[in-house]
């Protein structure tokens, strides 16, 4: 099997300023996956090690760099799935660690249960050693700036959920032919204090079986649950539509249904992949046969050569 990783770096407004930052970040993140599984590294490292890339830069709405809630904190969602066992492992707003993916993870590993949340998460990553961090740790300048411009009396809703954005998310197929995925995100700016969106709910901020394929969604979490859009377009795929067409479909019907905007990055069984949006924009990268792709806006698809290990 030719592997392969798929990531996105978010499908909300970059500021023109920033959206260089946001290219590299996604292939460095894809450069990383692919590095694993062309060692022979499975698809669940791969997708866990490129989101735990992503969410320690920055730039992007995960780990360091989440967007606030409405109190000026950082609570973030996180999954992961095993397409071989169809387990996954998820934490809702989650506070005070590096890399929620991670923890995501050990919740898959080392735990009956699908999903921990809050305080009861944090208890966890400390029973397993994970290292808590300092709130301010997590928080940059640039987050605060936009906490405190969507609290001013006369924000404008839509504006307000622009320009920081960047929940990021990865699939990948591996050398056996295993699937998997993982997505990250500090959530929507000026969220209520407790918000748990999409991204940690199977079938909705993600989803991976073997049989079909996987799924990393952005987006408003709130419409992407209202259609469970990560299994909505393994379900298009499982009728006979290649990735690309399934992603419309799902998509298109996000936006009709509940006037919701996303994007997703999608793998099959086969290897074939697709990174589609109806937002204005996505920053997206892919590896595979040596060629990493990558871009932004629609209609963009960039190559370079990617370093083959053998
Ligand atoms: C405005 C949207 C398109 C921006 C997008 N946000 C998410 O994906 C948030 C995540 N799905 C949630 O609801 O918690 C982004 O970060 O790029």
């Amino acid at each position: 099997m030719l592997p392969v990783v798929v990531v996105h770096g978010g499908a909300g407004h970059i500021p023109k300023e920033r959206t260089e930052e946001s290219t590299i970040g996604v292939k460095e993140a894809a450069r990383t996956g692919y590095a694993i599984l062309q060692r022979g590294g499975s698809a669940v490292d791969a997708v866990v090690e490129a989101v735990a890339l992503m969410e320690t830069n920055p730039r992007f709405n995960a780990g360091r760099g989440s967007v606030l809630n409405i109190k000026g904190e950082v609570e973030m969602d996180a999954l992961v799935m095993d397409g071989r066992t169809l387990d996954s492992g998820a934490v809702s707003a989650v506070r005070r660690i590096a890399n929620p993916v991670q923890l995501a993870r050990l919740v898959m590993e080392k735990t009956k249960h699908l999903c921990l949340t809050a305080e009861g998460a944090s208890k966890f990553a400390r029973s397993m050693g994970v290292p808590e961090v300092p709130e301010e740790s997590l928080i940059t300048d640039y987050a605060k700036m936009r906490w405190k411009k969507n609290l001013e009396p006369d924000a404008n809703p839509v504006e307000c959920q622009m320009g920081k954005m960047g929940t990021v998310g990865a699939v990948a197929v591996d050398m056996d032919g295993n699937i998997a995925c993982a997505t990250s995100t500090g959530g929507m700016i000026n969220k209520m204090e407790g918000r748990v969106g999409d991204t940690p709910c199977v079938g909705c901020g993600g989803y991976a079986d073997n049989k079909i394929g996987a799924v990393s969604p952005t987006g408003h979490g709130e419409a992407i649950m209202k259609v469970t859009l990560s299994r909505l377009v393994l379900f298009h795929m499982e009728q006979g539509k290649t990735p690309e067409e399934a992603s419309d479909l799902a998509l298109a019907y996000m936006k009709e249904r509940v006037d919701g905007l996303g994007g997703v990055v999608v793998v099959d069984h086969n290897g074939t992949w697709a990174a589609r949006f109806s937002s204005l924009q996505m920053s997206w990268a892919a590896a595979q046969q040596g060629k990493l792709h990558f871009g932004l806006f629609h209609g963009d698809h960039f190559t370079e050569p990617v370093e083959e290990h053998t």
